[in-house]
């Protein structure tokens, strides 16, 4: 962990974060099919795979989301695997994006939200008074669904955030490796001092793939970052997510079930009304989903 990121956890913040969650019951305890009372709020059993506290990185729980009056995520306790992908699926507005955004208080930005429950990096709580939101998002680095780089040179694209750091080693060797690992070297290494809006869509994705990879992150957030690409360069993100998640543990939302099913390791599924209802391995959410709703909208009969 960077030394500018300093987050204090307790003996009892980790008791407490080791304690079994309401959202895990075990297998046998968890009914495959859900009454769903008609004009009421989906009340689904959760099944959620029991990540041990050594294995995750992250750990949400009972975090909630409201926006003004309108709750957007019911309490979510889960544990994501380090090391890993993993997925976020479900239906529009069901709060994929607002769940994501938690994790490094992307949220903290937009004035109507209001959050309760804890979020744990490595055991620490992220929303503690002396946690500086910049430093941490250093950690838990995010890219976008539409490519956003800065209007500035590809290499100071990349130097961005290694610069706000005060990084003083060799800038052209962080800034080299950010963009081998993010595979855009071969394609920009004549022309670093270029405007990175110059690129092609899918190439100023993967610039801004290396720009939050340059400060050397242990996360990736990542917010349905090919939904705006074609399929060529949708598939050299995926290669790239399947290579970054040898280094990172990568939390991806998307709309595509076929590329959460591709490139996941871990799929959470949300449903309407904001329940993260179901979370576990791909195989097993694709194949043989617990939950009725799951197996639903996975087969398309709703969503
Ligand atoms: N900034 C905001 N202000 C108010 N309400 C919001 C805001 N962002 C999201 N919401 C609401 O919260 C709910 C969840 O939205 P969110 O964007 O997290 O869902 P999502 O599953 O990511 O949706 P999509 O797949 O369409 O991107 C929706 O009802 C949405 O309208």
């Amino acid at each position: 962990m960077s030394d500018s990121y300093h987050i204090q956890g307790t003996d009892a913040d980790s008791s407490a974060a080791a304690d079994p969650s309401p959202n895990d019951p075990s297998p046998s305890d968890s009914p495959a099919n859900e009454t769903v009372r008609p004009g009421e709020t989906e009340e689904l059993t959760p099944t959620i795979e029991e990540i041990p506290e050594s294995q995750s990185v992250i750990r949400s729980e009972e975090l909630t989301v409201h926006y003004g009056d309108e709750q957007a995520l019911q309490p979510v306790t889960v544990g994501i695997p380090e090391r890993e992908v993993t997925a976020i699926i479900g239906p529009s507005g069901c709060g994929k994006s607002t769940y994501l955004r938690c994790l490094n208080r992307m949220n903290d930005m937009i004035d109507a939200a209001r959050i309760s429950g804890t979020v744990r990096f490595r055991g620490a709580d992220v929303y503690a008074d002396d946690v500086d939101p910049v430093a941490l998002r250093r950690k838990i680095g995010m890219v976008f669904q539409k490519p956003n780089p800065f209007p500035k040179s590809i290499y100071d694209n990349v130097a961005y955030g290694l610069k706000i750091q005060g990084f003083d080693g060799d800038m052209d060797a962080r800034v080299e490796q950010a963009l081998r690992d993010a595979a855009l070297w071969d394609e920009v290494k004549d022309q670093l001092d270029s405007s990175g809006l110059d690129l092609s869509g899918g190439q100023q994705q993967r610039l801004c793939i290396a720009r939050a990879i340059a400060p050397d992150p242990e996360v990736v957030l990542m917010d349905e970052p090919a939904s705006a690409l074609d399929p060529v360069a949708t598939a050299k993100v995926e290669d790239l997510i399947a290579d970054l998640s040898e280094r990172y543990t990568v939390i991806i939302v998307t709309h595509n079930m076929q590329q959460a099913a591709r490139i996941s390791d871990k799929t959470a599924v949300f449903l309407t009304g904001g329940q993260l209802v179901e979370f576990g391995d791909t195989d097993q959410i694709f194949e043989n989903p617990e939950n009725q709703r799951v197996e639903d909208y996975i087969t398309g009969k709703f969503g």
